[in-house]
């Protein structure tokens, strides 16, 4: 079905509000889950909030809590959201951090105690579209194998990295092939995945997207390097934040809260001047997209590049929900 902003953001508000969440905050969080579904991220907007809903249920998140500044040397800032709404508490940390860089070049906010923020890109596009660099990450409970094994121990703690420009280019991506959340919409639409995402319970590399959400044998991205990454990326957060490690959130809590993140952007402009930095992404970017196609029919693309688009065609054409999604937030 196809729904209006309008519609999601309502009735996103509507639970909400019936969860005794203060109505401005709603207001909010529920615009935040709007746009990212709006922005074409069905995957950590529409279809995520169920799940969003389960938790504050359980009490894994507290909707009334606030971020508080622990420590300060700087550029860099240690914080705890104290179990605050994610999505909300990172859009802060994200203005936290640009607001450093703008003293001092760089600024870096590590944040402990944290909730799942939902769409990691949404904070660095909005880093990107202040004119900085913004580069986020999160850890998650353990639902991946490192590389050689089958039993889940790492997180899927995805990265981000923004770049100024016209248009933004961000990488948003989980440590995972694909996300849970990617799984799922692949689920949805009935779709096997276009690469291998995981092993089945033989062993075998698969593209069954339902598999491997029930076995959890998820495949790193890049194998042994998406492994990796996914440790030293707990590790920076945990030690800055002085927060719980993927380790501690698993074995510690009894679901995903209490997360560690980190946020940074960094100023350009005062390294760069502008027709300079203009002139040197678009020559990156032309030189990227003008490759020999592998297959003439589908363009070589910048990661990140496609979402103007996605984000005027929904404005236009209503935005794509699934029915047991709708039929589920509906029922709340
Ligand atoms: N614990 C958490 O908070 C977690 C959150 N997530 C969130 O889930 C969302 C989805 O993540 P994930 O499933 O890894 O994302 P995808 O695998 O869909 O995309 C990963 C990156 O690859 C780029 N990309 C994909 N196809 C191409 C292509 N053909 N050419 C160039 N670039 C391409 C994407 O750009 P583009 O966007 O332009 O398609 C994106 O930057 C993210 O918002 C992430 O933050 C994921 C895991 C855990
Ligand atoms: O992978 C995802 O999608 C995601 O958003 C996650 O947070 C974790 O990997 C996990 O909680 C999914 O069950």
């Amino acid at each position: 079905m196809k729904l209006s902003f309008e519609t999601l953001q309502k009735e996103f508000k509507r639970v909400l509000v019936s969860r005794h969440v203060k109505p401005d905050v709603a207001d909010e969080c529920a615009t935040m889950f709007a746009q990212t579904t709006e922005s074409g991220v069905y995957s950590h907007g529409v279809n995520r909030f169920p799940r969003f809903i389960q938790q504050l249920d359980q009490g894994d998140i507290h909707p009334d809590a606030v971020a508080k500044k622990i420590l300060s040397l700087g550029a860099i800032e240690q914080w705890d959201a104290q179990r605050s709404i994610g999505n909300l508490t990172a859009k802060k940390m994200m203005d936290r951090a640009i607001s450093l860089a703008s003293d001092h070049g760089i600024g870096l906010v590590a944040l402990r105690n944290a909730n799942h923020w939902m769409r990691g890109g949404s904070y660095g596009w909005q880093a990107a579209e202040k004119g900085y660099i913004g580069i986020c990450w999160t850890n998650s409970i353990a639902v991946m194998p490192p590389w050689g094994a089958k039993e889940c121990r790492i997180g899927t703690n995805p990265l981000i990295v923004a770049i100024p420009g016209s248009p933004i280019t961000m990488v948003d991506m989980s440590m995972s092939m694909f996300s849970y959340g990617m799984l799922e919409v692949n689920r949805l639409a009935g779709r096997e995945l276009p690469v291998d995402g995981g092993f089945d319970d033989n062993g075998q590399l698969t593209r069954e997207p339902g598999v491997i959400e029930k076995n959890r044998r998820i495949l790193p991205m890049g194998y042994w390097k998406g492994s990796g990454l996914s440790i030293v990326l707990d590790m920076i957060a945990t030690l800055l934040s002085d927060g719980a490690s993927v380790a501690e959130v698993t074995e510690d809590n009894s679901d995903e809260y209490g997360i560690s993140q980190i946020f940074i952007a960094i100023e350009v402009d005062r390294l760069i001047d502008g027709a300079t930095r203009d002139a040197k992404l678009q020559r990156i970017m032309d030189y990227v997209t003008t490759a020999e196609r592998n297959n003439p029919d589908e363009a070589v693309r910048l990661p990140g590049h496609e979402f103007s688009r996605l984000l005027a065609e929904n404005r236009r054409n209503g935005i794509t929900v699934d029915d047991s999604v709708w039929a589920k937030i509906q029922a709340l």
